[in-house]
């Protein structure tokens, strides 16, 4: 049995990103505390709604998608129902899996992982690394749930912080460019519908390029640049406003920002 405890936009994407995908609603409890919330994931996916306590007593594996800064009074709160024989999956950012052991009772697996949401549509990016009493079957089981709602890849925890401000934000970043991209567009008259099409399509036929072709991006840039076109003369005003060095620093503000959480 799986708990989602906090079913806010990352915790109710995974939810049904693996109701999706075949977990059955009988097998996933949920825990949230906004009643309102509560009755409409009841009424959308048929599961059941319980305390963290219950959930704690009743399943294996707990997926924990609180904000970071409520995640410590959560462990207290799970902890006198928790021993070894659970897997703790965290995915709050910066924190821990020192923070997450040092709540639990001594040898609780943990996993912190860092997925994203596009989870919701099977199409997630999540990387997972585990704690000081995690073997390799727990990353295994956490791997094999993570990857019902899209890809998954083992980093060092040294690197999650990183993975935070490029694959658990990023699709933040692509929405901003789109919203950019359709805004101009209507700017120049054209109507909003038709803008928001083409921006779509182009950011999915993009990705796709990048993703099947194996090419790096400066390639796949190079094969767009007609000499003297109109390319050449967008990519020159980008470069003018300084955006690679704006994207550099916003990864690492991310990726600080990450860090700092867990100290929060
Ligand atoms: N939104 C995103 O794209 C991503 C978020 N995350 C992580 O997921 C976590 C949640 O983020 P969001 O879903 O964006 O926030 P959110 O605010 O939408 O969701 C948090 C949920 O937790 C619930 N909650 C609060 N206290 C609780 C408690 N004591 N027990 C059970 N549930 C409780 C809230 O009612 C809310 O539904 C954060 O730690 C964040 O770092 C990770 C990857 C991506
Ligand atoms: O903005 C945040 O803090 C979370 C973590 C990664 C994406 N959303």
């Amino acid at each position: 049995m799986i708990a989602i405890i906090g079913a806010g936009k990352m915790g109710e994407a995974l939810l049904a990103g693996m109701l999706a995908k075949g977990h059955a609603p009988q097998d996933v409890l949920v825990t949230e505390p906004r009643e309102d919330h509560a009755e409409e994931l009841r009424g959308r996916y048929g599961v059941e709604v319980v305390t963290a306590a219950d959930a704690a007593k009743r399943a294996d594996t707990l997926l924990l998608a609180l904000k970071p800064q409520d995640m410590v009074s959560l462990l207290d709160e799970l902890a006198p129902y928790l021993s070894p024989a659970h897997l703790v999956i965290s995915v709050a950012a910066g924190i821990t899996t020192a923070v997450l052991e040092g709540h639990l009772p001594t040898g609780t697996p943990v996993v912190r992982a860092m997925p994203n949401t596009p989870a919701l549509m099977g199409r997630g990016m999540t990387a997972v690394a585990g704690g000081a009493h995690t073997g390799g079957a727990h990353l295994d089981r956490a791997e094999a749930l993570l990857g019902t709602v899209g890809e998954v890849v083992r980093v060092g925890e040294q690197h999650m912080d990183t993975v935070t401000a490029i694959s658990g934000s990023g699709p933040a970043y692509f929405y901003f460019i789109a919203e950019t991209m359709i805004e101009a567009g209507v700017a120049m008259g054209m109507p909003r519908a038709t803008a928001q099409r083409l921006v779509g399509q182009t950011i999915t036929g993009a990705a796709a390029m990048l993703t099947d072709s194996g090419e790096h991006p400066v390639v796949l840039r190079e094969a767009v640049t007609s000499p003297g076109g109109t390319t050449a003369a967008a990519l020159r005003e980008l470069e003018r406003h300084g955006v690679r060095t704006a994207f550099t620093d916003a990864i690492e503000a991310a990726r600080d920002r990450s860090n700092a959480l867990s100290g929060d």
